[in-house]
């Protein structure tokens, strides 16, 4: 199955006949992929890879050679420094283990990652700081450089750097009725350009410049009809499965050409990041260490905890 050839009906219905009836061929045999996909996904033994980690999870289905890394830090998934940690301990543990693609998910029923854990960032010292923010831009890069194929199945809400982490990946599918986005504005604070690449990959400028202004926080249709996902699903179980469909595309196509092209997309914008990322460290200190800044978090996390108990 070529990438280009994923067609929806809607978009080949503006197409000539001839170019429509090669896609909706295509199409079909696309879904034929995809379904005989599944019947291996749910049939494919699955084994636990023996990562030393506390926060995620590694299960590689040895049939289809497919990781599922998954997060599991309750209630939330808020990023803190340990589970960064533990996402580019898995990604490295993937990696090494040959396995033929990456599929990003959540333990958690109703969110995919709150973003980074604002705990870690309030009435605490510049070291901490350092830390947090090195750990989110190694496990961001991990994740970003990888040239596996990658997948996020966002079962739930993933706001700010559960955003970042869907939009590090190559193909993302989502759940119903969840909300996802880089809602910083929103928080009166701006995200670092290397921050916003994963989404201005995927959205068109003048959509992201907007949303990005506005901290959009859009609902799982509003991110599909923009082209944020690519697809939605009605379970976690069929979002894996469609994530599954997705890396099992690559199937035919040599594995070191896919990931050295990949990389040569992204090679302009790890550049850059590569350029700044100390620079960017000592941005995110002072900024997080201003007063204002403290004190809006201190709000912001009473708010969260007002709104948890209502
Ligand atoms: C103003 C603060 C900003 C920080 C500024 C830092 C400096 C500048 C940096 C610049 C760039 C930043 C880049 C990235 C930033 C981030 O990622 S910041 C985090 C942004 N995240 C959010 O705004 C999401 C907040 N959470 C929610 O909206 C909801 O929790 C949810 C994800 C939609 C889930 O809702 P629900 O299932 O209803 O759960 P809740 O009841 O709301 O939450 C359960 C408990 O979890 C706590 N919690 C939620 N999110 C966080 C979090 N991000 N960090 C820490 N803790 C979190 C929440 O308080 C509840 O706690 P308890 O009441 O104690 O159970």
């Amino acid at each position: 199955m070529k990438l280009s050839s994923r067609i929806p009906f809607r978009l080949a219905l503006k197409q000539t006949p001839e170019q429509r009836s090669s896609s909706i061929d295509t199409y079909q045999r696309t879904m034929l992929h995809s379904n005989l996909l599944r019947l291996v996904a749910r049939g494919g033994p699955k084994r636990l890879m023996s990562t030393a980690t506390k926060l995620t999870t590694v299960e590689v289905n040895d049939k289809t050679g497919i990781a599922t890394l998954t997060m599991n830090r309750p209630p939330v998934n808020s990023q803190n420094v340990q589970l960064l940690e533990d996402l580019q301990k898995s990604i490295t543990e993937i990696e090494n283990n040959k396995s033929r693609g990456l599929i990003l998910t959540s333990a958690m029923s109703n969110v995919f990652s709150a973003g980074l854990d604002i705990h870690e960032m309030y009435n605490t010292n510049e070291e901490r700081l350092r830390i947090v923010w090195t750990e989110l831009q190694n496990a961001w890069i991990a994740l970003y450089g990888s040239s596996l194929p990658t997948a996020a199945a966002i079962n739930g809400h993933a706001p700010a750097g559960g955003c970042l982490l869907a939009t590090a990946c190559e193909y993302r599918v989502m759940v119903p009725n969840c909300r996802i986005g880089l809602n910083e504005t929103q928080l009166g604070i701006i995200a670092p350009k290397w921050l916003m690449s994963g989404f201005l990959n995927v959205l068109p400028k003048r959509v992201a410049e907007r949303a990005l202004t506005q901290g959009r926080m859009f609902t799982t249709q509003e991110a599909f009809e923009v082209g944020l996902v690519d697809e939605i699903a009605n379970s976690k179980e069929e979002a894996l499965e469609k994530c599954s469909a997705f890396i099992g595309s690559f199937a035919k196509v040599n594995s070191l050409a896919r990931g050295l092209t990949k990389l040569q997309f992204r090679a302009e914008n790890i550049k850059e990041f590569e350029k700044i990322r100390e620079k960017d460290v000592a941005n995110f200190i002072a900024l997080a260490s201003r007063p204002e800044i403290q004190k809006d978090m201190g709000i912001y996390l009473e708010n969260l905890k007002k709104k948890g108990k209502k």
